[in-house]
Order: C-alpha cells, then sequence, then structure tokens
C-alpha cells in the first residue's frame, strides 16, 4: 500500500478511504492512496501535540533558518512543483510556475509579517517594564482548497511554523499530489518530526480533524458552504481560532472610460485567470446601458471568444487551463443552463469542446433580465453581465451580495473612484487594475460572507500567535506611596 500520511516524522499508509487524483484533461491517474482514518487522525495530533514544546521554545531565529532552508528547497524542485501543479489542477504551466514563485516568497513576506505585527516591542512603565510578546497558539489544523494546492496552504503553514505552531495539514483530496511534494519539501529543509503532519483524505478526515479536541486552532481556505459547517462546529468554543477564507461573488464595475481594450484585457484578467477559479475573480460585470457600453460587450465577446484554452502544457501555452474536475465542468455548464433558462442571454455561451475534458471555454452571460438572480459563487470561467443605468446604482448593484471579497472599478475619473472605495464593501477594492492577483504584502480576506474577519496573506501572522502584555521589573520593591486602607 502507498503510504500516503506523513505522521511524526514517518510515512504511513492511510486506513481510510482509498481515492485518487486525475489529470483534468487526460483522466489520466496522477496520485492514488487511502486517506487517513479516525484513528490516524488522533495519532496525528498526538505526534504533533508532543512535537510543539520543543518547537516553540526554539528561538525566532532558529525557526527562520528551517524557513529559509524550506524555501530554497522549493526552488530546487520548482519545475516538478510546477509540473505537478499543472497536471493535478490543470493550470497551464506558466501559470503554475508563477504558484511556486507565490511559495517561495512566502516565507520572506511571512518573517517581515511577524517582526511587524507579532514581534517584540517594550517601553517603561512607571518603575517597570511593559514588554509586549506573542505566543503559539498550539497545534493548529489547516485545511486546503484545489486552486492553489500550494500557495494557499502555505500561506497558513508558513507563517503558523514561524510563529512556533505545529501543523496538521489536511490538503484538498482533489489535489494530494501537490501537497505530498510540498511536504517533502519541508522534510528536505529539516524540520523536525511531528511538528509538520500531513493527513490525506476527503470529507470525512476534514470532520475528524476540525472536530478533535486536541486542536487549538483551525485555518481553512476554500468554500462558503465549507467555511460555515465549521463555524457552526465551532460555535462556542472561543478557546479556538478559527481563520475562514472562503469565497465571494466580485464585482467589476465599467464606467465609460477611453481606452475600451485596455478596459476588456483587464475584465478578461479579472474574470478568466486561472479559467475563474480564484476567489477574486470577477463573476459579475456591471456595464453601462447604451452604446458605448454595447462597444465594450461586443469587443469583450470578440477577444474572449478567442482566448486560447488547453492542456496545461500545451505548446504555444494557452491562457485557459481546464477547470479542476469532469464534475465540476457539468456543475458549471448546469449553472449557465439554469441562467438561461431564467432568461439569461448568452452573449458567449461557455461550451465544453472536448466531451471526457475538463476543458472550458470562456461564456458570457447577460442576466440584466433574470430577476432573483442567485447570488453564488460559480466558481469558474462564466462572467455574468448587469447592465446599469448611472453610477449610484451600479455601485447598489456591486453591493447586492452576502460576499464582500473583492470588487473593482474601472474607469477614467479620480472622484468616482474615492465615491467607489467609500461605499464599496469588500477587503480588496481596485481601481483600474485586475481583481485577481492580491498581493501576498497585503492583507487578504473579505467581508460579509467571505470570511471570519481574521485577514490572511500579510496579517496570517495575526491569527497563528496571541499577545502577551507583561509588566516587569527585576526587583520586587515596596512602592513609594501606599494606596489608602494599607499599612505596612
Ligand atoms: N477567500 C479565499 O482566500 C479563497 C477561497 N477559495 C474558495 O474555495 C473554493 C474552492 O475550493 P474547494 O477545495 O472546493 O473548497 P472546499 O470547501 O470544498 O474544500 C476545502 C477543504 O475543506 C475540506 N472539507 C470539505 N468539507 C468538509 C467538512 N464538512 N469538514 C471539514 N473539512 C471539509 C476539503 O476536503 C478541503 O480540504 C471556492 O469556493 C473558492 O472561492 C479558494 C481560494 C481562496
Ligand atoms: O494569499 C496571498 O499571499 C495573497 C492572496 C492571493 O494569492 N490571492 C490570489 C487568489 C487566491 C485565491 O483564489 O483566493 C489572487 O488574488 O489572485
Amino acid at each position: 500500500m502507498m503510504s500516503t500520511l506523513y505522521i511524526a516524522g514517518q510515512w504511513h499508509a492511510g486506513q481510510g478511504e482509498a481515492f485518487e487524483s486525475l489529470n483534468p484533461v487526460t483522466q489520466q491517474v496522477l496520485w492514488r492512496g487511502n486517506g487517513a482514518a479516525a484513528a490516524q487522525v488522533e495519532q496525528a495530533v498526538q505526534a504533533a501535540r508532543e512535537a510543539f514544546p520543543a518547537w516553540a521554545r526554539r528561538s525566532l531565529d532558529e525557526r527562520i533558518v528551517v524557513l529559509e532552508a524550506f524555501a530554497a528547497s522549493l526552488k530546487n524542485h520548482a519545475d516538478e512543483l510546477a509540473r505537478g501543479i499543472g497536471e493535478e489542477t490543470g493550470k497551464p504551466l506558466w501559470e503554475a510556475a508563477t504558484e511556486v514563485t507565490s511559495m517561495v516568497n512566502k516565507v520572506a513576506i511571512s518573517i517581515q509579517s511577524y517582526r511587524e505585527r507579532t514581534g517584540e516591542k517594550s517601553g517603561p512603565l512607571g518603575d517597570a517594564n511593559a514588554v509586549l510578546r506573542h505566543k503559539p497558539h498550539g497545534v493548529v489544523a489547516v485545511f486546503g482548497p484545489y486552486n492553489f494546492p500550494g500557495h494557499l496552504p502555505n500561506g497558513h503553514i508558513v507563517p503558523a511554523l514561524l510563529a512556533g505552531n505545529s501543523v496538521l495539514f489536511k490538503p484538498s483530496e482533489l489535489t494530494p499530489k501537490v501537497a505530498e511534494l510540498t511536504v517533502k519539501c519541508w522534510i528536505e529543509a529539516g524540520l523536525p518530526a511531528g511538528v509538520l503532519n500531513l493527513l490525506q483524505g476527503a470529507r470525512e478526515t476534514g470532520i475528524a480533524l476540525a472536530g478533535n479536541p486536541g486542536i487549538d486552532g483551525l485555518f481553512f481556505t476554500g468554500s462558503s458552504r465549507t467555511g460555515n459547517h465549521l463555524h457552526q462546529q465551532f460555535a462556542g468554543r472561543p478557546d479556538k481560532i478559527l481563520a475562514l477564507e472562503m469565497g465571494g461573488n466580485n464585482p467589476l464595475v465599467v464606467d465609460q472610460v477611453a481606452d475600451l481594450d485596455a478596459a476588456v484585457y483587464t475584465i478578461i484578467q479579472s474574470a478568466f485567470i486561472s479559467a475563474g477559479q480564484r476567489c477574486t475573480c470577477a463573476r459579475r460585470l456591471l456595464v453601462p446601458e447604451g452604446a458605448w457600453g454595447d462597444q465594450l460587450l461586443a469587443r469583450l465577446v470578440e477577444v474572449s471568444g478567442n482566448i486560447a484554452v488547453g492542456a496545461f502544457d500545451q505548446q504555444p501555452a494557452p491562457f485557459m487551463g481546464s477547470v479542476i474536475s469532469l464534475a465540476a465542468a457539468s456543475a458549471l455548464m448546469e449553472a449557465q443552463a439554469s441562467l438561461l433558462a431564467k432568461g439569461a442571454l448568452a452573449l458567449l455561451p461557455m461550451t465544453q469542446p472536448q466531451p471526457g475534458a475538463a476543458l472550458l471555454t470562456p461564456g458570457i452571460l447577460d442576466v440584466t433580465a433574470v430577476s432573483g438572480r442567485p447570488d453564488e459563487e460559480f466558481f469558474g470561467p462564466l462572467l455574468q453581465v448587469i447592465r446599469y443605468v448611472g453610477f449610484d446604482a451600479a455601485i447598489a448593484e456591486a453591493n447586492n451580495t452576502q460576499f464582500g471579497l473583492a470588487a473593482g472599478l474601472l474607469s477614467d475619473s479620480e472622484e468616482r473612484y474615492r465615491q467607489f472605495w467609500l461605499q464599496s464593501r469588500a477587503g480588496i477594492v481596485n481601481w483600474n487594475k485586475q481583481l485577481t492577483g492580491a498581493a501576498s504584502s497585503a492583507p487578504f480576506g473579505g467581508v460579509g460572507a467571505s470570511g471570519n474577519h481574521r485577514a490572511s496573506a500579510y496579517y496570517a501572522a495575526d491569527y497563528c500567535a496571541y499577545p502577551v502584555a507583561s509588566l516587569e521589573t527585576p526587583s520586587l520593591v515596596v512602592p513609594a506611596s501606599l494606596t489608602p486602607g494599607v499599612k505596612l
């Protein structure tokens, strides 16, 4: 049996359900194994608990040495990792390579952020010294999504380890191979046994891990449905830290701009990069009614219709790879059919050119006439257009969502951007820039149903450690003046 789990510094065969990951285009099996059974989850939690005190006691500089060795290992295996990401997710190799770069860069950014946000500060307060230091929570679980199987779990794991936590990593069941490659880089970096444990598996493994009383916290990036479920599970447990990064139904408002092609290019980068499988992707495009809006849409449809879509390793390289699986492709095609049945107009129908491959072409639907539009995240290359009359109406429509991850404005007017910035409700608000490609050197998170106010990326340091405020003085002395009613 294949060894799929990494617990206490050893590889073990999983005793839970068997599963496999597939190349979404060729359906070739890339990884096959068994997930962790409940007893193995418990074993891993115990291993992480045992490893925690020694890892937390190491100095920050000692932990940084291991993190930097991990970054070096990622660089050494960059081609293998990029290929693994491309094969398993379907994203083109050029894009998979940028994911590896983000993983490498996460180390230096997390160190900088740790020092700035969770470092040590001290100063005199009366006759004592007031010191602020931070401590790790203990044992934390990290749940990753499939769309960035390296970068997004890494965005929790690196700052968690840096702060001195030990980690249980439960990757997406759709991308086990990338998780395994990543853990091998940590092993190569010399991370001590038990500090990072890999628990492969699907929902059942996730449920067992999230419910294990031995964890002190859970850092999650994934769907709103699962995130909400975890939030309910953690209700009444204020002693455990829960960080949720979930999806969005992100609006991109287009004002009448001078450079139509620049608008079209920015819309495409916002809606169709990663085949629409980024949580920051524009899902709703708000376009003014009238001749200029018609012209913009005509050009958008023309350029989008010519976007190269293909397998991750196709040459010349495509802009868009596949979506994650045939099931995801079918669900997206059904979502399109459902919108069309409700009165949407297909400006550019999304198609699945080869029935046995999860490749989808970009789709653009005008949903203005659809009443009761679903406020859902369609995680793929399906852009919904809503026509508006008047800028105030555009802002109201942009905010007409339970989510609040990203919102953008394309406009030549700074005044309108100021109004948009003030009135839009999202954790990322951009002006004349694509919605996707958020910087790791900035906080990353949303409001509303997009998260639970624990921004990640640069602010991940905040949920990886808790502050300890100390008043310290080396000698215990009677104060010069005593409080009334006490005599010595
Ligand atoms: N806001 C953000 O930072 C990001 C959000 N996402 C969102 O992630 C979604 C795509 O990722 P998916 O992998 O489909 O998410 P998902 O929610 O299906 O899975 C995420 C993880 O949770 C586990 N899981 C599923 N059900 C569980 C349960 N009941 N208990 C415990 N664990 C469970 C899965 O096995 C996986 O490891 C999209 O909706 C997207 O918007 C993706 C990337 C970033
Ligand atoms: O987490 C970070 O370091 C920065 C945020 C980031 O990488 N955002 C990506 C999207 C990832 C996703 O799908 O959530 C982006 O904005 O393109």
